[in-house]
Formats: C-alpha cells, sequence, structure tokens
C-alpha cells in the first residue's frame, strides 16, 4: 500500500519518541499537524518506538530509517505496527520483498556506488547524508540513468533552503531535521515550514493566496478559504483554524463567533495548487444555520451529532437517557440487531438492518466518550497492519454457529484489514508450481530447477574490491569505518574482542547453554571421529615407501554471518572442527550489532572452542582484515563459512591475490533442500522440511520430487505446506521462497535420484520407503537426511554433521565443510637403496624424456655411488 504524502516534505525527529519528550525543533502537536515523521530506529529504542505506535499512529503517518535493525522480524514488527514506510539496507531487500513499496532501499556515500546498486536493483532509491551539492550531483546522475529518485536527507548542519530547491527540482522528496525548522515568523538559522510550503505551492491567483479547502476529521467538505505563508505560520503555531481573509487580513476562525476550530492537519493537494485543512470545528462552520457552506451533515457524521447532543441533553428517564446509561440495554441492542443483520435477505433489508447496528454501535461508542473519528482512525491504522488474523470466529460464536478453526485459516498477508475482511478475503495459496517428469521437455524443467538469480560477480566487486584494498592499507582504521557505516556500531572503537572473552558478555539462559552443550559434544564427536589414527603408508615398490600425513593449518577465520539474522549455529559448525583439528589459531568474525557487542551465543562458542579473538566486522571488510592481517587483527592461512554475496565475493577475491596467501572453503550460498517422497512419506512431515529452508531467505529454493504420488496425497502435501507456511512469523519470506520452488511428479526412485543428482542439492531428504538403500544412488549433494525421523535442522544444529555445504550446484565438486577443511596433507616418500634401484630407471627415462637433464642426474649420480661402492 502506497502512501501519498501530505506536504512534499517529511520532518525528521532525532529524539526517541515518547512524544513529549521533543524538546528542540517543532513540538509534538506542530509536527502532528504536518502529518508525517521520521525516525531512526536503534535496536536500543525499538520497544520504545513500538509502543510510541501502539499511542501515536493515529496522529502521526511514521517512517523509519531501520538500517541499525539486524532482524527481520524486527522490521516486520514495525511494518505491522503501521510504519507507512520502512528505509532498509540493500541486502535486507530481498527479504522484506513481500512487503512491496512499504520497504524503501537507501544508499550512503557516493553517487557511483550506489547508482550502480540501483541500477543493478532497479530500484527506487534514496541518498542518506548528502550535502545539499552531492544531493544535486545524486540527482542528476539518477536522472541521467533514468532511475526515480525517492528521498533525500541532508548530513547535519546542510543548507536546508538549498536542499529544498534541489529536491523540488527532481521530484524528490527531503527528509528535514525538525531542528532545524520552525512556525515562528523570524527564527534565527531556521527555516520556517510557512516558507517551504509558499516556495513549493503554486497559487494562480494575483494576490498569490492559496486555495484552502476545510473538512472536518470525516473529510466532509466545510468551506472554501484562502491562505497565505502568514496565516499557515499562525494556524501552525496555534494549532487552530486560521485563514487570509481577502479583506480583512489574517482571520483567526471563530475569534468572534466562538465557532472555533482545533487544527488536525494540513496538506497540499497533488499538484501543490491547493491546500487542506482539517480541523476539529466547534459548532459551525458556516455562517448561515448549517454546520458547513454545502449544507448540513449527513450519515454517521450526523447521527455522531445527534448522539453527542442527545448524551448532553436528554431528559431523565427518557429512552435515550437509558440507552446512555443502562450497558445492558445497549448489549442486548446490539446483539437483537446483529442477529437480525445476519438473518437479513434482500439488499433493502441489510441496508435496513445495518443502519440499526450502526446506531446502536455508535450510542455504544459515544457513550464511551469514542468519537466516529477515533473508529475511523482505528480502521485506518487496521489496514497497515501486515500479520492478519486467522479470521476464525471466537469460542462460543464458532460453537454457535457450528465452525470449526479452519484449517487452512488465513494467519497472514501483506494486505490484511479488518477481522471481517479477513474472514472474507482468502490470501493467495502458497503454493509450489507443479511439474510431470513424463510430460514436461528437459529444456523446461532445467529452466524450472534453477536457481533464483544472483547478482552479477562484476557489480559486487566494484563494490567490495575498493573496501578490500582500502582495509589492506588503512588497517584497524578502515575496518572500523566499515563498521561503523555497515553495522552503524559507531560507538565501537576497536575492530577486534581478544580472548580471554569477559563473563558478562556471555551471558545466556541455562537451556541456551545446555542446547549449545549438546551440540558442541555431538559436532565435536562426529569430527574427531573424521581424524585419520595414523599416516597413510604405501610401499609401492620393494624399498619405495610413500606416506600421506595431516597437519593442522596454523591459523583458520571462521565467518559467522550476521547480517539479517544471526546463527551462532554456524559459529559451533566452523568453530568446533578448527578446534578438533587442532588449529592453534583460531578467528572469529561477525558483525557486531549496532551497540558494538557480538551476541552472546557467538561468544559462549568462541570461549569454548578455544578462539583466539573476535573480529567485530562483517562483509567484504572482515574478511580482508582476516585475509592480509592488521595492527590488532591476526592475519589467516583460511577463511571458511557462509555469508551473502560481498562475503563471498571478497573471499573469491583475497584468495586469487597471491600476496594474501589464504585459502577459502567453497561457496555457500542461499539455502536450499530437496526432498523425495514416496507414497510412504507423511504429507506434514514432507512440508515441514520443505519450509525448514524455504524460511531462511527468498532466495531459497526448496524441490520437491514426488515418486508415483496420487493426487490426494499431492493435494495433501500442498494442503499441509500452505497450512504450516501461514502460521510461521516468517510467511512472508516463505512466500518469496516458494514462488520459485517446484514439485516433480516422477514414477520411480531412480528417475527421482538421477533428478537429484543433476540438481546436486545442499541438503537432500529421502522420506521413502528403504531410504537407506536409496543412498547408494546418491551421487552428487551437501548432506543427505534418511527417512522419516530425520529432519534437516537436526543437522543445522546438533545432530553431528556440519551445516556449512555447498550450494548452487557446487556438491558436484565440493564436499561441505569437514575436518579436512581445517587440515593440509603432506606427503613424504623414503627409499632405501633397493628401492632407488628398483624404480631410477623409470625416473631417468622421464627425466630424459622431458629434456630435464640435473633431474636424471640426481638419481644416475646415486645409482653410480652405490655401484662403486660395491
Ligand atoms: N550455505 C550455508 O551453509 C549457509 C549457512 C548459513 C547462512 N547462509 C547464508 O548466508 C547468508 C548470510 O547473509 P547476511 O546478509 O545475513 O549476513 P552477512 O554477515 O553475510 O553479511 C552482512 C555484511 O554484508 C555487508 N554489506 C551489506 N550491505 C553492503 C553493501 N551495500 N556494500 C558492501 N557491503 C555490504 C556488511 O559489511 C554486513 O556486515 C544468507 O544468504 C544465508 O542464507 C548459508
Ligand atoms: N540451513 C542452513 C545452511 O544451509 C544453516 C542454518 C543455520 N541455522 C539454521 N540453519
Ligand atoms: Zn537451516
Amino acid at each position: 500500500m502506497e502512501t501519498t504524502l501530505p506536504l512534499p516534505f517529511l520532518v525528521g525527529v532525532s529524539v526517541p519518541p515518547g512524544l513529549n519528550d521533543i524538546k528542540e525543533g517543532l513540538s509534538r502537536e506542530e509536527v502532528s499537524c504536518l502529518g508525517c515523521v521520521f525516525f531512526e530506529v536503534k535496536p536500543q529504542t525499538l520497544e520504545k518506538i513500538l509502543r510510541f505506535l501502539k499511542r501515536h499512529n493515529v496522529e502521526f503517518e511514521p517512517y523509519f530509517d531501520v538500517t541499525a535493525l539486524e532482524s527481520i522480524d524486527d522490521i516486520i514488527t514495525l511494518l505491522d505496527a503501521g510504519a507507512r514506510k520502512v528505509f532498509v539496507k540493500t541486502e535486507q531487500l530481498a527479504d522484506l520483498s513481500a512487503y512491496g513499496s512499504r520497504v524503501a532501499p537507501i544508499v550512503t556515500g557516493s553517487s557511483a556506488a550506489l547508482l550502480s546498486s540501483a541500477t543493478e536493483s532497479g530500484l527506487l532509491l534514496s541518498g542518506f547524508d548528502q550535502t545539499a551539492s552531492e544531493a544535486a550531483q545524486f540527482l542528476e546522475e539518477a536522472r541521467d540513468k533514468k532511475i526515480t529518485p525517492f528521498f533525500i536527507k541532508p548530513v547535519p548542519g546542510a543548507d536546508l533552503e538549498q536542499f529544498i530547491q534541489v529536491a523540488a527540482k527532481a521530484n524528490a522528496i527531503p527528509i528535514l531535521p525538525s531542528t532545524g525548522l520552525t512556525t515562528k515568523k523570524d527564527e534565527a538559522g531556521k527555516l520556517a515550514i510557512s516558507t517551504i510550503l509558499s516556495s513549493v505551492w503554486k497559487s494562480d491567483r494575483a494576490d498569490g493566496l492559496l486555495p484552502t479547502v476545510v473538512v472536518d476529521e470525516h473529510d466532509t467538505a466545510l468551506g472554501l478559504v484562502y491562505s497565505s505563508a502568514e496565516s499557515v505560520n499562525e494556524a501552525l503555531r496555534t494549532q487552530t483554524g486560521v485563514y487570509q481573509s481577502r479583506k480583512r487580513g489574517l482571520w483567526y476562525k471563530g475569534a468572534t463567533s466562538g465557532d472555533t476550530q482545533e487544527l488536525v492537519r494540513i496538506s497540499l493537494d497533488c499538484d501543490n495548487d491547493a491546500l487542506k485543512f482539517v480541523v476539529k470545528q466547534t459548532g459551525r462552520f458556516c455562517h448561515l444555520d448549517q454546520s458547513g457552506c454545502f449544507g448540513q451533515l449527513k450519515g454517521l457524521p450526523k447521527l455522531e451529532q445527534t448522539l453527542i447532543s442527545r448524551k448532553q441533553s436528554a431528559p431523565e428517564g427518557s429512552y435515550t437517557a437509558r440507552l446512555f446509561s443502562d450497558e445492558k440495554l445497549v448489549r442486548a441492542k446490539i446483539m437483537e440487531e446483529a442477529e437480525e443483520l445476519c438473518t437479513a435477505q434482500t439488499p433493502q433489508e441489510i441496508a435496513f438492518e445495518a443502519a440499526d447496528l450502526f446506531y446502536f454501535a455508535l450510542t455504544r461508542a459515544v457513550a464511551a466518550g469514542v468519537t466516529l473519528a477515533d473508529i475511523e482512525r482505528s480502521l485506518d491504522a487496521k489496514s497497515w497492519k501486515v500479520k492478519r488474523r486467522t479470521g476464525d470466529a471466537k469460542g462460543k460464536w464458532a460453537e454457535k454457529e457450528g465452525i470449526k478453526p479452519a484449517a487452512s485459516a488465513p494467519a497472514a498477508t501483506s494486505a490484511p484489514v479488518t477481522k471481517e475482511a479477513a474472514q472474507e478475503t482468502t490470501p493467495e495459496k502458497i503454493t509450489m508450481r507443479r511439474f510431470d517428469a513424463s510430460k514436461v521437455s528437459t529444456e523446461e524443467l532445467d529452466a524450472a530447477l534453477k536457481r533464483p538469480a544472483q547478482k552479477s560477480s562484476d557489480a559486487i566487486y566494484k563494490i567490495i574490491v575498493p573496501i578490500i584494498e582500502d582495509v589492506r592499507k588503512n588497517g584497524d582504521k578502515a575496518v572500523l569505518s566499515y563498521t561503523h557505516k555497515f553495522e552503524k556500531a559507531t560507538s565501537l572503537t576497536s575492530p577486534v574482542l581478544k580472548a580471554p572473552f569477559p563473563k558478562e558478555l556471555m551471558q545466556l539462559p541455562e537451556e541456551t547453554i545446555a542446547a549449545i552443550d549438546v551440540s558442541f559434544e555431538n559436532i565435536r564427536k562426529f569430527h574427531a571421529a573424521q581424524k585419520e589414527e595414523k599416516p597413510l603408508q604405501v610401499e609401492t615398490m620393494p624399498g619405495v615407501v610413500c606416506s600421506r600425513f595431516s597437519r593442522p593449518i596454523e591459523a583458520v577465520g571462521c565467518y559467522i554471518p550476521g547480517g539479517t539474522a544471526v546463527l551462532p549455529s554456524t559459529a559451533l559448525m566452523l568453530g568446533v572442527p578448527a578446534m578438533v583439528a587442532g588449529c592453534n589459531k583460531i578467528v572469529f568474525a561477525s558483525p557486531p550489532r549496532a551497540d558494538g557487542t557480538i551476541t552472546p551465543e557467538i561468544v559462549y562458542v568462541a570461549h569454548k572452542v578455544g578462539a583466539e579473538s573476535i573480529v567485530l566486522a562483517g562483509g567484504a571488510q572482515a574478511v580482508a582484515a582476516m585475509a592480509y592481517g592488521t595492527e590488532s587483527i591476526t592475519k589467516v592461512d583460511k577463511i571458511l563459512g557462509p555469508g551473502n554475496q560481498f562475503v563471498t565475493a571478497a573471499k573469491m577475491f583475497v584468495s586469487n591475490d597471491t600476496n594474501a596467501a589464504v585459502g577459502i572453503d567453497m561457496p555457500a550460498g542461499p539455502s536450499e533442500v530437496l526432498v523425495i517422497a514416496d507414497k510412504d512419506a507423511n504429507p506434514a512431515f514432507v512440508a515441514s522440511d520443505l519450509l525448514s529452508q524455504a524460511e531462511h531467505g527468498v532466495d531459497s529454493q526448496v524441490i520437491l520430487i514426488a515418486i508415483d504420488l496420487d493426487e490426494e496425497h499431492l493435494q495433501a502435501i500442498e494442503d499441509e505446506v500452505h497450512r504450516q507456511a501461514m502460521e510461521l512469523p516468517r510467511v512472508q519470506i516463505v512466500r518469496g521462497s516458494i514462488a520459485h520452488s517446484i514439485t516433480v511428479q516422477v514414477k520411480t526412485v531412480e528417475e527421482a535420484m538421477e533428478l537429484s543428482n543433476k540438481y546436486a542439492p545442499e541438503h537432500l531428504i529421502l522420506q521413502i520407503k528403504e531410504a537407506e538403500k536409496a543412498v547408494d544412488l546418491v551421487m552428487n549433494a551437501g548432506s543427505v537426511f534418511i527417512g522419516a525421523w530425520t529432519p534437516e535442522s537436526v543437522g543445522d544444529y546438533s545432530a553431528g554433521v556440519n551445516h556449512s555445504l555447498p550450494t548452487y550446484g557446487f556438491a558436484k565438486q565440493y564436499s561441505g565443510v569437514n575436518l579436512a577443511s581445517f587440515v593440509k596433507h603432506i606427503t613424504s616418500s623414503n627409499l632405501t637403496a633397493e628401492g632407488l634401484k628398483n624404480v631410477g630407471q623409470a625416473v631417468m627415462q622421464l627425466a630424459k624424456v622431458e629434456e630435464l637433464e640435473a633431474h636424471r642426474r640426481a638419481v644416475s649420480i646415486r645409482l653410480e655411488h652405490m655401484s662403486k661402492s660395491n
């Protein structure tokens, strides 16, 4: 749902909203009259902001910069609470794509980087923290590239007047700090709101006045008046109806008649040539005996007016007086009318009964001091919710009507409305497209099985290479600056936390400690068992002994993602095998939270595996710091771990730089799963496995291969997918990933395995009869989960196998992380004189063929020596 801004700018309020505590700049009431307000949300202020939204959502249309929030769930909660728009980091966009234009990317920094990222994503773009000249350049370049610019926000201290002009030229919306604005006439160093408005409005009158429509809170027109910059100033300052009389100058409405107005909101129309004042009118607006210049109120506003006046003056003992004082009577009337509405048949009957119901409902509201405007605002606020209630009728009402809670009742959607509307509109079913392998061409099937596209590596490289170069040259200082920028952890002064880690940084609930300990032990056992007992030794010829032995990689860097979700389980999957392998230095890296701290679960795991440090950084800067080392960050020999496109590209880049001398594990991208199910498979289990990977991110893909399933069984699985998905908090992400996920129908296990091997999934789940037997047919997969009792999530956390696995089909050539990932193998040869005699001729002959005489002589010289001494 898109909003039209009431005014062509947003007011930014920098204090956490109480909101009485807007101490500097405009007052809360003044901001409220302007309609929209912009806040920066920090993890520490999130709770407070949610409380604020509960109380003031009706007063303000809130816009939020949420780039400091790590959790996508927190952002969704803000949307659900009524945020009109959230400005997010570009990498958070994918996970929030289901919320359409209510989610907008912002980018800070240079125009070039900013614009290339917008060109890539094809999105609207907002440039934040720019000077007026930077904004002008950005908007101009955007126009050249045919990118629609959106919001622009000045750096603190920028010239606001200049900024507004720049924005107006390009139809961008400036976000102006409240501290730089005033509603007073001349306040030194501040810009009057009326000046901003009069600079954008266009009057076609000789006197420059602007036609102003005055409406009540239900948008009923009361009359037409005129405004000047001065009258708007006065109206905002006093929060009353003040206009410009064409004959008598400033006109304070009601000053003589007593029919005053409280100003609720001002707005400009779509082409900036008319103003609208929303007011609470005392008495009447018109000089004639009618509420407004266009006549009397009608419909519900009229009923409300009548009820309010009756409440004030109904004679004691009258029916109306009884209605206002007897709650039981009103309740009974509401029930009675509701029942009659339900049994009404014809449109006329329904209109008649609905009117009765509205009458008693409004009586109940007026009796409680609730206005029609309050009810309308509540309706509007509901329309901004994103998490839908099930719409089921409650307890006794459901029982009365014999309604069972719908198994597939809607639980969440991007466009929920009222409870009633929720019952009416069923959200689109979350379902995977079906393909019958015997009926589609191989090309068609291959196309459907294609993983969602990734950004081109060129575009990503353009972003990460300058970061890597900067870290290489400027070390700690550069790392810190990127952490300040990307993680908004501006208070952080050191980019690394060295062991021993303070106890207070790993305070965790007992049950979390117990869960980590169980998982740690299972992962340790499984990886310890991968240790080679003793070196491999083979006597290839008599006297020729070849060996191979392993040694731990001295220093390893374990990257633990922390952008959209914090994954302490990844810390276990990398840290434990590194510890078992005996790596001397284990360095963790993970993006810190905005307050500069690392999630305590990760610190606890770092402590358990004996990590020497935690690099408090993410992305390309963390990878570069570990690859090259800095003043305080240890250089490592190998970097392992999954991450987003920036992390993966940075790993590839440093591993190609011979100066870095650093290895990497593999490309591990968005999670995926392929489930093979036959007639034995429980539909609920199959659906749960598909959804467990679908919830990772909208880039995830899940595939079901159904072996000889009839329509009823397929339908049961599809119903389960929808039903379970609708209950998930991350349902919107699931919607995104399921959109590019498919079911393929085949006839036999062999066919299923052939398809699976071709796809090479990260996770393969076998929910088929005699699943173990099918393992022999697995040629390409990251990790296999066998039988009905083995959900994939056991592998993600606690079974013991590793969850850092190749995705994107790389399971054809890469293994997942395992003990061998943390060691290198060294071979040795050991020959006796007899051995050299046995193999020497072959060596000399091949050296001769390659014309490498020194090689040949290294053997012949020894053989001659032997024959001389015999
Ligand atoms: N295959 C596996 O084994 C596996 C396991 C766990 C997670 N994953 C995947 O890892 C990924 C984690 O990604 P994430 O984003 O949550 O965390 P992340 O830690 O990988 O990335 C966050 C970092 O990206 C950098 N960044 C963000 N925007 C940037 C920009 N515009 N320019 C330059 N750098 C920028 C920042 O430095 C930030 O710290 C997900 O795709 C998840 O599915 C895969
Ligand atoms: N399934 C992911 C790897 O593809 C790992 C993970 C971490 N937490 C939950 N799951
Ligand atoms: Zn997972």
